[in-house]
């Protein structure tokens, strides 16, 4: 055995460094090509259709996300293929539209737990990674300073933030100035969520720029987008990151530094009736049922709550009025509505426009074209197994719905391309051609337990600050930079500029469109 073992040591110490990186070279070969064939033809998933690359290789799903391109890939696929779809070998997408509720509506963390979040800050669980109690203890504690009731309490600031913005789009009007809206959209969505989570705005609109809190955020979304990708590279995780925008990464730690410190100035403010932050209501849930929320659990929620409710909210809008201006006649029905309901632009409220059908129609349209998260949703199936729409996934699959998938789907959705706000009218007016659409195949808050806390906010938010803004300006479309089809996702939409010009509506405009 000695002698055995002392010639085999003497050839492998003969072996040179090439020789070695070969050997190791073959080896991964072998075991890969070993693989491929298993995902291909015996693994339990190999049956779920989709193209043979992406069962057995990560490549094509990294490729496309580096691109910012792999939301419209698994639409297309989904095309192809149909409702089920194999995306990587680990992955499948489903667009049937019961899928939202089969997946996501199940009492979450019971049935599908999520899969692939990191914890903010290890140790502290925030809304997004929480699991059972503590989601639900922190979601009760946060629900409060969502509510309807809460919503009334905080329009002043929505509408203080949307007379500033109106007023610095009348300055450039002015000036006959053509603009970027979307910059100044998001100007507004921050400063908006900064008053609302810490009683302290951006003073972006003040200062007629982003702030560098606001940048750094918009960067780190591309950076997070690319560690996603790199992760499904195995072994060449570092290399792809390389690669990456790694210095936007740090960002990262910058954005949970300055919420920290956020939390802390707010906490130490003295007391004041009238404010209504969200800070306000979770203080007072935290009295009423003590320990409801730790500082440090407020913490790392507001440093969440930060990009959830602005970038989302400013994809929304621009979207909205992207789709408005590429489609005179439905802007026209929408300025009708309008026109008709409020006779002057400070008659317009959350609670009004609450009531009206279509510009609830054309949000709802928006957000089916364009939805703000048109990703994966990533969920895995527990140990055992189960059925998913009809097909039996095996355990520690992720399955997810991509919501840019399911909504441009001719199987959901007839003309899906066609901005028709008129299919969400529960009236005559819905067009017949519209009538075998399956509405809830778009859901772009998500469903059940842990679907989006914010969504009467975000409905009510784009709806005023549509409104006011098409009360005050008409706009002209300048390009079709904005055009979605050739848009890129890095976790969130990358927005290119919307340009318009913009002229003041004047009393006889309005007599004549209503
Ligand atoms: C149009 C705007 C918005 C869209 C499309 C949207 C979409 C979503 C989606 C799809 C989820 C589920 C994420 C998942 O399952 O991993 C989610 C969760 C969440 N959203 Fe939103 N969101 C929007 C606006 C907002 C706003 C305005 C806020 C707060 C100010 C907000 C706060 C949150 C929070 C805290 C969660 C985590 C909820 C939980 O896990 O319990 N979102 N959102």
């Amino acid at each position: 055995m000695a002698i055995i073992d002392s010639i085999l040591w003497s050839s492998f110490a003969r072996i040179s460094v090439v020789e070695l990186i070969a050997l190791g070279f073959v080896l991964y070969a072998t075991y890969y090509f070993i693989y491929a064939v298993y995902a291909t033809t015996f693994s339990p998933l190999a049956k779920i259709p989709g193209p043979l690359a992406r069962k057995f290789s990560y490549l094509p799903c990294v490729f496309m996300s580096l691109q910012g391109r792999e939301s419209h890939a698994v639409r297309d696929l989904h095309h192809q293929y149909g409702p089920v779809v194999r995306v990587n070998p680990e992955m499948v997408s489903f667009t049937n539209p019961t899928a939202w509720k089969e997946i996501y509506g199940y009492p979450g963390v019971k049935k599908f737990k999520k899969s692939g979040y990191r914890q903010l800050r290890p140790g502290v669980p925030d809304l997004l990674t929480a699991n059972g109690t503590d989601h639900a203890r922190q979601r009760a504690a946060l629900n409060r300073a969502f509510s309807e009731k809460a919503l009334r309490e905080q329009e002043h600031y929505f509408q203080d933030h949307v007379h500033l913005f109106l007023t610095r789009l009348d300055e450039r009007c002015a000036q006959k100035q053509s603009i970027n809206i979307t910059q100044w959209i998001e100007f507004l969505a921050f400063d908006i969520i900064g008053t609302l989570a810490f009683s302290s705005p951006f003073n972006c609109l003040e200062d007629q720029g982003y702030h560098p809190w606001v940048l750094l955020l918009l960067n780190f979304f591309k950076s997070t987008h690319w560690v996603l990708a790199a992760r499904m590279c195995g072994i060449f995780f570092p290399l792809v990151l390389a690669f990456g925008p790694i210095r936007d990464l740090q960002k990262g730690e910058e954005h949970l530094r300055r919420s920290y410190a956020k939390v802390q100035e707010r906490i130490n403010m003295p007391e004041d009736e009238e404010r209504n932050d969200f800070w306000t209501y979770i203080s007072r849930q935290n009295e009423q049922k003590e320990g409801s929320m730790s500082i440090q659990e407020m913490e790392v929620n507001a440093a969440l709550l930060i990009p959830a409710g602005s970038d989302t909210i400013a994809t929304t809008v621009s979207g909205c009025l992207y789709l408005l201006l590429k489609h005179p006649n439905t802007l026209a029905r929408l300025r009708k509505e309008l026109e008709d309901e409020f006779v002057s632009e400070k008659d317009i409220t959350m609670t009004r426009l609450a009531a009206l059908p279509y510009i609830r129609a054309v949000v709802e349209e928006a957000l089916r074209m364009y939805p703000p998260i048109s990703g994966e949703l990533r969920r895995v199936v527990p140990r055992e197994g189960a059925v998913v729409c009809g097909h039996f996934i095996p355990g520690n699959t992720i399955i997810s719905v991509y919501a840019f998938a399911a909504c441009d789907n001719p199987a959901n959705f007839a003309r899906p391309k066609q901005f028709t706000p008129e299919r969400w009218l529960q009236t005559d007016e819905r067009p017949t051609w519209t009538r075998n659409d399956h509405l809830e195949a778009s859901q772009p808050f998500s469903v059940g337990p842990r679907n989006c806390i914010g969504i009467s906010l975000a409905y009510a938010e784009t709806k005023l600050i549509l409104a006011r803004l098409l009360f005050r300006f008409d706009l002209e479309l300048l390009d079709d930079d904005f055009n979605i089809e050739n848009q890129k996702v890095y976790v969130m939409w990358k927005k290119p500029p919307l340009s318009v010009n913009l002229t003041k509506r004047s009393a006889t405009d309005r007599k004549t469109s209503s």
